[in-house]
């Protein structure tokens, strides 16, 4: 990290937390839901009671304390369940210059594409790659044998066609290629390499009994809040399917992690601390891991993170390595190299460039008037488009100009950082989505990979240190391609 938060990388990681070790007695299924106790602060809750949950219901992702609210939350989703949809058929569609049609080898019946129609659809689509036996890119979700389940998934989450980093990943990741993956902010990385994790995982249920359950992919973040938004979207994604997540980061207890993974979890989403510390601490297997994501792989492979997730990567067998990120230099390319051999580089869009649809404005102030400014952006009915995220570089800042803030506007502030307790990262976080307020002052800890996708402003109060934290902060403005606006 180090260029988000001045003294990030040890507070992203936390050190160990066992003070919330829970007995064996506790660890026990429960029948009833009175048997169960009440949740601690920040742990998950049972969707039907409160009480404490857990992962016990195989059917649904939710957490559940006891046997009796598993009957009832499945007597509830019987009762909503409508007619499955069928995932859509697949189109044969003429060949000529703006249609396209896709081969795929487990679907002969689909016309496979010239060399040349292959590359014209790259370069439309800003797709460059590099290396040997490239497999073609697909043009739907349906059309290179994802469970029919995971499809639907991907309709109702409103991903009807797949993004340009979507449609070149995804099948080479399919194919079990590792690649390195530098695509604009906001293009959708974290599907590209979710959905063929979640077709990987469904895939083992029908291949091998219930009883051996290591995990079958690991994914890592080099923050708290990042692993708690993939682990959400692979539980979206990945929902009615055979697919358990763990999260495994600081500031939630360890015990419950390991509960988890030890009951049985197709994919460990963490950040590379608590993640080691779990691994030293105990006996996880990793033999069945072959996959291996990194996302912000320039973040997680600088310094203050390189060693443990190196660490990782060498706890594993020969993984299939996937790399994301929106800003990736020669340096990494070298190492990321050195994890695989016969990789994928791929590139989509303008990597390494603010995303084009943030306007981007630079106001020019004395050090001293900075706050003055801020002030005035925010009080201007022209100027300011909240939701607004601001970027400070410390921690204590943050608190400072929220509260600054809030005297001189009036507004409601919440400050994000890590040096907040995880459950107060999360409640704020939950405020800032739900729309309860309109401006968050942050550290870098909100800097890379976060979703934030209402947000219409963005605001570095305090410069980042490098470009690429640049691009990473400029790019909260722009999701998907939407208007985004950078002070
Ligand atoms: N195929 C799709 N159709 C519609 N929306 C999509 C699709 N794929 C992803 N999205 C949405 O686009 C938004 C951005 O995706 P995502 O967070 O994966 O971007 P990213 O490339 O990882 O960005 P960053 O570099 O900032 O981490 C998310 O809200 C996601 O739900």
């Amino acid at each position: 990290m180090g260029q988000g938060e001045k003294d990030s990388a040890d507070n992203l990681v936390s050190p160990s937390d066992d003070r919330n070790e829970l007995q064996v007695e506790d660890l026990r299924v429960k029948e009833r839901c009175f048997e169960q106790r009440e949740a601690l602060p920040g742990e998950p809750r049972c969707v039907i009671c409160g009480r404490y949950g857990e992962y016990i219901c195989d059917q649904t992702d939710d957490d559940i304390c006891s046997v009796e609210c598993k009957t009832a939350l499945l007597a509830r989703i019987a009762a909503e369940t409508k007619i499955p949809v069928k995932a859509p058929a697949r189109i044969k569609v003429p060949f000529g210059d703006e249609s396209f049609c896709v081969r795929d080898n487990n679907f002969p019946d689909i016309p496979s594409l010239h060399a040349s129609q292959i590359v014209s659809l790259r370069n439309k689509l800003d797709i460059c790659v590099k290396g040997e036996a490239i497999p073609d890119p697909i043009m739907c979700f349906s059309s290179c044998g994802l469970p029919e389940k995971l499809v639907h998934n991907l309709d109702a989450a409103g991903y009807t066609m797949p993004t340009p980093v979507q449609m070149q990943v995804i099948p080479a990741s399919i194919s079990n290629r590792s690649l390195l993956v530098s695509a604009d902010t906001g293009s959708g990385k974290t599907a590209s390499f979710l959905v063929p994790i979640i077709a990987h995982c469904s895939r083992r249920e029908l291949q091998q009994c219930e009883s051996k359950r290591g995990p079958l992919a690991i994914v890592l973040a080099p923050t708290r809040e990042l692993c708690l938004q993939v682990e959400d979207q692979a539980k979206v994604l990945g929902k009615g399917l055979p697919f358990k997540t763990a999260l495994v980061v600081g500031g939630d207890p360890l015990a419950q992690q390991i509960y988890r993974i030890e009951n049985g979890v197709e994919l460990i989403v963490g950040t590379p601390g608590r993640l080691i510390d779990l691994l030293m601490k105990h006996n996880v297997d990793l033999t069945d891991v072959s996959v291996f994501v990194l996302d912000e792989v320039d973040c997680l492979l600088e310094r203050g993170f390189r060693d443990q997730a190196m660490q990782i990567f060498r706890a594993l067998s020969c993984p299939q390595v996937m790399m994301f990120s929106a800003t990736i230099h020669s340096e990494i390319e070298k190492l990321s190299n050195s994890l695989s051999n016969n990789m994928i580089h791929i590139s989509c869009g303008n990597p390494g460039k603010p995303n084009k649809s943030v306007r981007q404005v630079v106001i020019w102030v004395e050090s001293k008037q900075k706050k003055q400014k801020i002030f005035e952006i925010i009080k201007s009915k022209q100027h300011f488009k909240p939701p607004a995220v601001v970027f400070v570089s410390s921690r204590v800042g943050a608190d400072l100009l929220s509260e600054a803030i809030t005297a001189a506007t009036g507004l409601e502030v919440i400050s994000i950082h890590g040096e907040k307790t995880m459950e107060e990262r999360r409640e704020r976080l939950r405020r800032f989505l739900t729309g309860e307020v309109s401006v968050v002052v942050c550290t870098g800890v909100l800097g890379r990979g976060m979703d934030l996708l209402k947000v219409h402003q963005v605001i570095l109060f305090d410069m980042p240190n490098s470009i690429d934290e640049y691009i990473h902060q400029v790019g909260r403005a722009s999701r998907m391609g939407k208007e985004g606006r950078e002070n």
